[in-house]
């Protein structure tokens, strides 16, 4: 049997008193590529920043394999990220790399050949010198992918890594997403694009302010519990 890197043992996370996921329980194993899908308001966000540590448990538990957390890394959504802050994209992805190079090492030649690596991989490589602001929505998340790379995370969460980036960005970001995946990283991703996860991801967790459903993707994305989900959220505004 596989074994689970993140396990949520009856978990209700929220904001101040209100709750905004229930009681869920299950476990990602490790190797596994699954994609947290549900309507809007469904609690996605709020569950990635709880397994992150972002967001304390109101009830129940995160149990994660070893000391995990420190080999976590997340790509927030794009609008929480604060552009106005004046640094290079070379220095963006370079800060990837300070939980293994630590912030008082020298930034050794390999490691700028890593940056520049991660830039190439990304199509970047011209584009280290540029400050963040100057980046479209798309070059902007290819940057963020570098500094994933530079990471080195064992799992990965990454919340509406596509939203608001172009076909062919898309396509070369899931490719890198598949190469994490393929060399045994733990990925999770915040998706809202059902035919993607269809074709790409395995496993799959339809919330909706609870877990609908949560294994193998043809088994969640069902039409009767896309229907339960979008009836169980609606709920919230009537
Ligand atoms: N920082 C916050 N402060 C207070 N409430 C919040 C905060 N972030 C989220 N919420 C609330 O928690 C609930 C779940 O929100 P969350 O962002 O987790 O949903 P989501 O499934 O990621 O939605 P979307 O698909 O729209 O991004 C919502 O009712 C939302 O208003």
């Amino acid at each position: 049997m596989t074994s689970a890197v993140i396990e949520l043992d009856q978990l209700s996370l929220g904001w101040r008193d209100r709750i905004a996921v229930r009681d869920v329980t299950g476990a990602f194993a490790r190797g596994s590529l699954t994609a947290i899908v549900g309507p809007n308001g469904a609690g996605k966000s709020t569950l990635v920043k709880g397994i992150m540590g972002l967001v304390s448990p109101l009830r129940g538990q995160i149990r994660l394999a070893g000391d995990s957390r420190r080999q976590m890394a997340c790509l927030p959504q794009l609008g929480e990220l604060d552009r106005s802050f004046p640094i290079s994209t070379y220095d963006l992805v370079a800060m990837g790399a300070w939980r293994r190079v630590g912030a008082w090492r020298r930034f050794d030649q390999s490691e700028h050949e890593r940056v520049q690596a991660a830039l190439a991989m990304v199509g970047l490589a011209d584009f280290g010198p540029r400050i963040i602001g100057t980046l479209s929505g798309g070059q902007m998340q290819r940057a963020l992918f570098a500094r994933l790379l530079l990471h080195d995370a064992h799992t990965l969460l990454l919340d509406e890594p596509f939203a608001a980036v172009d076909r062919h960005t898309t396509e070369d970001l899931m490719a890198l997403l598949r190469d994490w995946h393929r060399e045994g990283r733990t990925v999770i991703a915040v998706l809202h694009d059902l035919e993607m996860v269809r074709a790409y991801f395995p496993q799959a967790l339809l919330l909706a302010g609870q877990a609908v459903a949560w294994g193998p993707t043809a088994e969640v994305l069902t039409p009767e519990n896309l229907h339960l989900a979008r009836h169980l959220c609606a709920g919230d505004y009537l």
